[in-house]
């Protein structure tokens, strides 16, 4: 039995989860870390190997079989994640070649057995021998569409949409700075609930943590922050949010000034962050705040999360958001639909390799469905607020066009509101679309609507 070096031997196992089992890393990760004692560095190590090589195995399977001469089919699925991992060592971390090239020998030994850890080491040599820009010029040239979704291992499809949703908000161009944002691993990044937390106090309790740019509830932890560490995260007074989820949710109740007593609804709530900073926006107004979600697991942890928001301001309820509910109750409702996900893909390592068109489709019907739906629940002058960490043209704008009964507002104004910024930096409107690589937030899309009175 050859000696296995712990942390590589634990992204292996995250790699096989996911790659092999359909598990998610982020789930899957911290179990397999603390099975091996990891910690500090070494978990930051196997994490950064594990990620990269589930992100980037697109590019990485084309330059394997470059060096192999062989097709990617013909490689057995164990042996291709072994190489996977020693190919993001030599191409993707600053590990010196010998020591990528043996420790991920030894890995393949003791994993799938002394024959094909020679085939291992006969393609890592290879790889070793040119620089990541050169392996590149040889699998991916030219500057079109696929070769950029190739070079930033993305599906082609993926880029495609991508590329015809930077186009519509007048972003032609930037798709090689978008899929590259995609796959730096983002900062995390805390909201300070209003009322229940202040950022001041987690930067006072975490070094080295600073103001996000845009969401003044926004503090954006430094590298290895631990969110688990911080009190008011323990006490759900604050949370681990993505600062264009403060900035989208912030914005419904920056529209008309809030009333006393106002009903609003969040109805697709699960897990509850957006749920939680309505209702710390909610409470000193006595407004509340009725959250629905289909999945019960996921309706408890919209409970779990609104934990420290005054008693009685949130309701939460497991029911279908296509049917549920009275009509005309509500003056202000967030619908954070359901949807592919791919403005958020440096989150999710797995995510671009595991949505379909088919997906799609299916998705912006429910989409349809439940932007009606919110639009019969709302009050007549009352507000929709519709959201989707997805800028694809098919999820955001050929919805919002299909709504009835209600006026697009000019969703900029919020967000200038809400942020303290002036409106015309937020693109040509009405709807609001946030991008990785421009503001360093999810990509996340917001239009405000109006129910049109009767
Ligand atoms: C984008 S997530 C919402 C994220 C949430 N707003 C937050 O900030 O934590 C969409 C949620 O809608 C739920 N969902 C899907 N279909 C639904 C339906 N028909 N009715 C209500 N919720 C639904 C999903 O289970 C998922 O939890």
């Amino acid at each position: 039995m050859s000696r296995q070096d712990p942390a590589r031997l634990a992204a292996l196992e995250c790699v096989e989860a996911v790659d092999a089992d359909g598990g998610y890393a982020n789930l899957v990760m911290p179990r397999i870390l603390a099975a091996h004692r990891l910690s500090g560095r070494d978990a930051g190590f196997a994490t950064e190997l594990a990620y990269g090589a589930l992100r980037m195995h697109g590019l990485y399977d084309a330059i394997i079989a470059k060096a192999a001469g062989r097709p990617i089919g013909k490689v057995d699925p164990a042996v291709r994640r072994i190489l996977w991992l020693g190919v993001h060592q030599l191409l993707g971390m600053r590990v010196p070649s010998h020591a990528a090239v043996s420790e991920t020998v030894s890995l393949a030994r003791g994993r799938v057995g002394v024959g094909p850890s020679k085939f291992v080491n006969a393609v890592l040599r290879r790889v070793s021998e040119a620089t990541r820009e050169a392996w590149i010029a040889r699998v991916a040239p030219g500057s079109g569409r696929d070769a950029v979704a190739l070079r930033e291992s993305h599906p082609a499809w993926v880029a495609a949409e991508l590329e015809r949703a930077l186009a519509a908000d007048g972003r032609r161009g930037e798709l090689a700075a978008l899929l590259e944002a995609d796959n730096a691993p983002a900062r995390v990044t805390l909201v300070a609930r209003p009322g229940l937390a202040d950022p001041d106090e987690l930067m006072d309790e975490v070094p080295g943590a600073v103001r996000a740019a845009y969401a003044p509830t926004a503090v954006v932890l430094a590298e290895g922050g631990e969110p688990g560490a911080v009190a008011a995260v323990r006490e759900r007074r604050a949370a681990v949010q993505d600062e264009g989820s403060q900035v989208v949710a912030s914005a419904l109740v920056a529209v008309d000034g809030v009333q006393e007593g106002e009903r609003w609804l969040d109805l697709c709530a699960g897990p509850g962050g957006k749920t939680a900073l309505l209702g710390a926006f909610a409470a000193p107004k006595a407004a509340t705040l009725d959250a629905v979600e289909l999945h019960e697991h996921r309706a408890r942890l919209v409970e779990d999360s609104v934990k420290a928001v005054p008693a009685g301001t949130v309701a939460v309820s497991v029911g279908d958001g296509t049917t549920w509910g009275e009509p005309g109750a509500y003056d202000r409702v967030l619908l954070d639909a359901p949807c592919t996900g791919l403005g958020a893909l440096r989150r999710r390592p797995e995510a671009r390799w595991r949505k379909s068109k088919e997906d799609l489709a299916d998705l912006e019907d429910l989409q349809a469905r439940l932007l009606e739906r919110a639009l019969t629940l709302v009050k007549p002058g009352g507000l929709v607020a519709y959201v989707t960490c997805s800028p694809l043209v098919g999820e955001t704008h050929d919805v919002v066009a299909g709504a009835r009964g209600a006026t697009q507002l000019d969703a900029r104004d919020a967000v200038a509101r809400a942020t303290a910024t002036a409106p015309d930096q937020w693109g040509a409107g009405p709807h609001v679309q946030l991008w990785t690589h421009a503001h360093g937030t999810d990509s996340m899309f917001l239009a405000l609507l109006r129910r049109d009175e009767e």
